[in-house]
């Protein structure tokens, strides 16, 4: 899309009804089976705290989110890479300023690799700003003895195991609004003032050049940084290179949250989910005739959908007919998560039968949640070499059968964390006990994030160059 057309998106879609839209339909939900919702166990603290929501600015704009569905076409046409990462559970705690800007320096210098090794543009997203509730498999969990409710997100319940704490508290969505807009504020002052600037890639490069991936990195900066002398020598106006678009996305599990925060758009009357950009649906809530579906199929938003190992292509053609009837271009994304040892058994026949369909959604690969395991310490954890292997494995299926591999959705973190076993500076289990922060799912770390995109870089590089 060219400028123009994104200022004009931008100048008309900046205003959205007060309260939440009332669109017909957009209730309909609550008639349906609806998995992995929480007990809240305050009903007026409950109704309050959906009250307030009803009456908070948007996180998000009409006109930004419309423009996002373009560039996702454009992914779907492939035309562009679509990178997704951020934390599997954000916290309150963790959102600082520290934090979230190492975070959007690990995606920018990720997406810098790929730009410039593939040649190709990058859309930039991150699971940040509302990445807080979390599906479990189990509904509770029980330490020496004693069982209590699984930590569900910390806009349900909180991590500590206590049974106070593990309480379903629907006060908690309201933190985690006010928590999702000082992170956004922060994430488009990063992207908008200046931060993102190409001009400024050696900047973002905060770890030691002794790590393999870090001097490799250093190199490609290097070199951009000649380009963009260059450039500049030759004249080229770098005004548009100081900002970058950043869209944010979380999985929209928790529909009492998500209906609240649904405005009309003022152009247009549509209703649009204002808590992020993009949202998606997660494989333990995609039954194409239950709650999260058919909410999400009423929002204008584009949406992804997590696809596991038994998705067959008549499932993925079905949530296709319901979330995209129109079958419009970047409205619907599938993320496979099939784990490395099955990716090239079932891959081949969900993305043959989708194409085979007449559909070109956007896919991604999130190479994460199919290659989870436990640790002999106990910790859950992931090999980065299964990691590898399943980006390997998506890339190889679409080279085979002529569909464009979009993108890739992984957790990570900007920090030095032990979570995920492996990387050139090797992770071990004996790190976990130091190191392992998260809450939930283990994130690859600064290091270990650079090195995937230097092999996605190289995989997408040879795709497109066929
Ligand atoms: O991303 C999240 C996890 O994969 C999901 O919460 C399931 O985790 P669990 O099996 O530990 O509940
Ligand atoms: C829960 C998640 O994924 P999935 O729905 O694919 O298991 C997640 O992305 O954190
Ligand atoms: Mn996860």
């Amino acid at each position: 899309m060219n400028a123009a057309s994104r200022d004009e998106i931008l100048a008309f879609g900046t205003a959205t009804s007060e309260g939440p839209a009332t669109t017909p339909g957009l209730d309909a939900w609550r008639e349906l089976p609806l998995r992995q919702a929480p007990q809240w166990h305050d009903a007026e603290a409950f109704e309050a705290a959906v009250a307030e929501l009803g009456q908070v600015p948007p996180l998000v704009f009409a006109g930004e989110v419309d423009v996002l569905r373009t560039r996702l076409a454009d992914v779907a046409a492939g035309e562009a890479f679509l990178l997704t990462g951020g934390d599997c559970a954000e916290t309150f705690a963790g959102s600082t300023a520290n934090r979230i800007s190492a975070r959007v320096k690990t995606i920018l210098q990720m997406a810098a690799v790929l730009t410039y090794g593939a040649s190709v543009p990058v859309v930039k997203m991150g699971r940040i700003a509302g990445q807080f509730a979390k599906p479990r498999s189990s509904d509770t969990e029980t330490r020496e003895g004693v069982t209590l409710p699984s930590f569900r997100g910390e806009i349900v319940n909180g991590y500590d195991f206590t049974a106070q704490s593990r309480r379903h508290d629907a006060r908690r969505m309201v933190q985690a609004y006010h928590t999702s807009a000082s992170t956004l504020n922060l994430v488009r002052a990063f992207t908008q003032g200046g931060f993102a600037d190409l001009r400024s890639v050696h900047r973002w490069n905060q770890g030691f050049l002794a790590n393999p991936a870090y001097a490799r990195y250093e190199e490609i900066a290097a070199e951009i940084d000649r380009a963009v002398r260059f450039m500049d020598a030759a004249g080229v106006d770098f005004e548009a290179m100081r900002r970058t678009e950043f869209y944010s996305a979380h999985e929209a599990l928790l529909l009492d949250y998500e209906r609240a925060l649904t405005r009309e758009d003022s152009r247009t009357g549509d209703p649009y989910a204002t808590s992020a950009h993009f949202l998606w649906i997660g494989e333990r809530t995609r039954a194409v005739d239950e709650a999260h579906v058919d909410f999400l199929s009423r929002v204008r938003n584009p949406i992804g959908v997590k696809l596991g190992p038994t998705t067959t292509a008549a499932d993925a053609i079905a949530l296709a007919e319901k979330l995209d009837p129109q079958r419009e271009p970047g409205r619907l994304t599938f993320i496979t998560r099939m784990g490395a040892e099955r990716i090239r058994d079932v891959l081949p026949d969900l993305v043959a039968g989708v194409r085979d369909a007449g559909l070109s959604p956007v896919w991604v690969t999130d190479p994460m949640h199919g290659n989870t395991v436990t640790a002999k310490n106990g910790y859950k954890t992931r090999r980065f070499e299964d990691i590898m292997d399943e980006v390997t494995g998506f890339f190889d299926v679409h080279r085979q059968l002529g569909t464009h591999p979009g993108g890739m959705h992984v957790e990570l973190t900007g920090d030095d964390v032990a979570e995920c076993l492996g990387g050139a500076d090797v992770v071990e289990e004996s790190a976990f006990a130091e190191h392992y922060e998260s809450l939930c799912d283990p994130r690859l770390n600064h290091q270990q994030s650079l090195e995937l995109a230097f092999a996605v870089t190289a995989a997408l590089a040879h795709t497109s160059r066929g």
